[in-house]
This record gives structure tokens, sequence and C-alpha cells, in this order.
């Protein structure tokens, strides 16, 4: 397995881009350390796949360098750098037995019948398929295929990463939840190097240690799910990740004082000198609660989702949510807003511009 560094990445479809606007990829710099499990998280056409392409080798970047373990393989065919990659739907042989299609990427690399049958014993057993070996893979169900296909992934020890794009989109519903905790147990299981593509913010929030969310072609922030969840670096990730996302509300600032309405907020910490752009203040709906003083509004709609209850408002023509414990407000209902101060931010065009306030000791 191994460290991924792309540095200074830039991609355009264009032979002669004229501006930012044509590059499909503006300009990505990270790196992935040996063992990682990562997630490529963003909304469709954001570059997620061109990115992709790039580190299996079938694009070669416009600008810049991808680097395995220090080494430069920007210009290596995909068949040089010892990829495994997962497809959105199943690659494998039907007229295959279970067992021939685990043990083909070993063959198929001339490894000996003694380490290709305990690599796929122990593929099969994680994968919960130990039954199905001795199957064609024709009879399978399409969450099964998909379990060999990745299987298939997993089998050689010796990838440098195993990639996985949108690897749950044929699966039903009810099975979803099943394989993607398989996936993140394998991970631990099998230590490799993971990157997991999806648009999907449960699928990506739930298998990878740190997740890579990416917006028109640039990434937007990099953390932890606690960090995308707790402070959103930029308005989009907090409005792609949450049920329902963060409310990012319009706001002027006068004397270093937010204000929405007319009325004053108070954020997680100072105000900076003299900003201009577009103003937001953003909350997440978990940290707004309903009370007797705060800001005037009315409740539009009350949906129960199980846990708790998302309180949907109109403060002078701007919609809030909040997220409560029964009993909620009737809709129409005249309520009050107050917003957890640690947990409210300001955003000047797009990007977080506020900073905790030290707690002294
Ligand atoms: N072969 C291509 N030629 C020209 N433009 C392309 C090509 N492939 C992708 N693009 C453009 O590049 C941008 C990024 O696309 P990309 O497919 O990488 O996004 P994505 O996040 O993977 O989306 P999806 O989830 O829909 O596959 C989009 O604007 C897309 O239209």
């Amino acid at each position: 397995m191994a460290k991924i560094t792309l540095s200074n990445l830039k991609h355009s479809y264009l032979a002669e881009p004229r501006d930012r606007s044509e590059y499909a990829l503006k300009e990505i710099d990270l790196d992935w350390n040996d063992g990682g499990a990562y997630a490529l998280l963003g909304p469709s056409g954001c570059g997620k796949s061109t990115l992709l392409n790039i580190i299996s080798g079938l694009l070669v970047p416009s600008e810049g360098k991808i680097l395995f373990d220090d080494q430069d393989v920007t210009h290596l065919p995909p068949d040089k750098r010892n990829i495994a990659q997962v497809f959105q739907f199943p690659v494998i042989y039907d007229t295959m037995t279970v067992y021939d299609n685990l043990a083909f990427p070993l063959r198929n690399r001339g490894r000996g019948e003694d380490i290709v049958k305990s690599r796929v014993t122990a593929i099969a057993e994680m994968l919960e398929v130990t039954d199905m070996l001795d199957q064609k893979a024709a009879g399978l169900s399409p969450d099964n295929k998909q379990k060999i296909s990745m299987g298939r992934g997993l089998v050689r020890e010796d990838v440098n990463v195993v990639m996985f794009d949108e690897p749950l989109t044929v699966i039903d519903p009810h099975l979803k939840w099943k394989l993607r905790s398989k996936l993140k147990e394998l991970h631990q299981r099998v230590n490799a190097t993971m990157i997991y593509v999806t648009h999907d913010q449960t699928e990506a929030l739930t298998f990878a240690d740190q997740v890579v969310v990416m917006q028109e072609g640039e990434v937007v922030q990099i953390g932890t799910p606690v960090d995308l969840f707790e402070r959103p670096a930029h308005t989009f990730v907090g409005h792609f990740i949450g049920s329902p996302g963060m409310n990012v509300l319009p706001c002027s600032v006068k004397d270093r004082q937010a204000l929405f309405n007319g009325a004053p907020v108070l954020l997680e910490g100072a105000v900076p000198d003299d900003v201009s752009g577009q103003l937001e203040i953003g909350v997440r709906p978990e940290y707004v609660a309903l009370g007797s003083s705060g800001i005037p509004a009315t409740v539009t709609k009350v949906s129960d989702v199980g846990r708790h209850m998302v309180v949907e408002c109109d403060a002078g023509g701007n919609r809030v949510n909040a997220i409560i414990k029964a009993p909620a407000p009737e809709k129409g209902a005249s309520v009050h807003l107050k917003f957890l101060q640690a947990q409210t931010r300001l955003y000047v065009d797009g990007w977080l511009a506020t900073q905790p306030e030290e707690v002294s000791a």
C-alpha cells in the first residue's frame, strides 16, 4: 500500500483553457497516508471521476503531479500503477465460480495456488460468502455480485490503493447499510489505503476517517466526519452535510456586530476587521432552539423524523430549520429562535470567517 500525493493538480478537458471556469479540477493538493480510509464527496459534476481517472492513470492531468510513495507516476499507464478498482456495477465473470472470480486477480499476477487459496478463503470469510464459493456467479443476487466485485478489489495484498467508485449504486436500499458497515470493517481488517468516491454523505461519513469535500473542481474542506459537521469551512459543506443542512442566513455587520433581520446575533468569536463581500451566518438546525425570547419567526412546517422533530420557520422571509425534541409548536405558531453562540459563525463569500473565542483559564 502506498502514500498518495496530489501536487498542484489541475485538469481541463479543453486543449487551451482560457480561464479557471474551464478547468474540471482547479487546483488540488492532497496527501493521503498509507493505510488510510478516505472519501471523495461531492455532487454530480464536481470532478470526482476526473480525479479518480487521474489517480488510476486513465487521464494525464493538464498540470501538476501525482506521486505514490514519493515516486512520480503522473505519466505511468494504468497497468503499471498497481491499483484495484471497484466500480458502480459489478465486474465479474458470470460463467466462473465465485472462487475463480476471487482468484482471478491473483492468478493473473502469477501467484501460486497456495497463496490463491489462502487469500480467497480469507476474503470470502470477511465478506461472508464462503458458502457461495462453488456457485457460478451468474446465479447470484446483484448485492452478492457486488460483494464479489469488492472481494476482487481487496484480494491482492500488493496493490498501492483500492478505489471504490460509487460501489453501492446497484444495492437495494435496505442492504446498503449492511455493505456500508462491512466495507468499514474490511478496511480495519485489511488496512489498505482506500479511496471511496460518492455523492452520498452517509456513505462517505460511515466509511472514511477523512473526507475530501469537492465542489466545482475544488476541494472545499478536508476533515474528519466530526470536523465537517462541527465546523464547516464553507457554506457548501454546511449545506451538503447534515439533514437538514446548516442554516445559511444573509446578515450585515455594523460596528463588528452581526445583524440578522436587523437584530444582533452573537457569534462564536469576533467579527474580523473590515469584512466585505457576501456576509452570511451559519448555524446548524441542531443548535437552533425555540424559546420565549430571540428572533421572531413563524412556524411553516413540522416534520416528525423519529428521534426528533424538524421545525421549519420563516424569519423575515428567510427559512430557518430547528431540530428539537417533542413537543413541537403547531404550523402557523409565532415562536422566537435562539442560536447557540458557540455554534454560530460568520461566512464571507462562502468561507468561514470567525474563530472560536479563546477560553481563558
Ligand atoms: N470527457 C469529458 N469531456 C469534457 N468534459 C468532461 C468530460 N468528463 C467530464 N467532463 C466535465 O468535467 C466536470 C467534472 O466531471 P466529473 O465527471 O469528473 O464529475 P463527477 O463529480 O464525477 O460527476 P458524476 O458523479 O456525475 O460522475 C463536469 O463539468 C463534466 O461535464
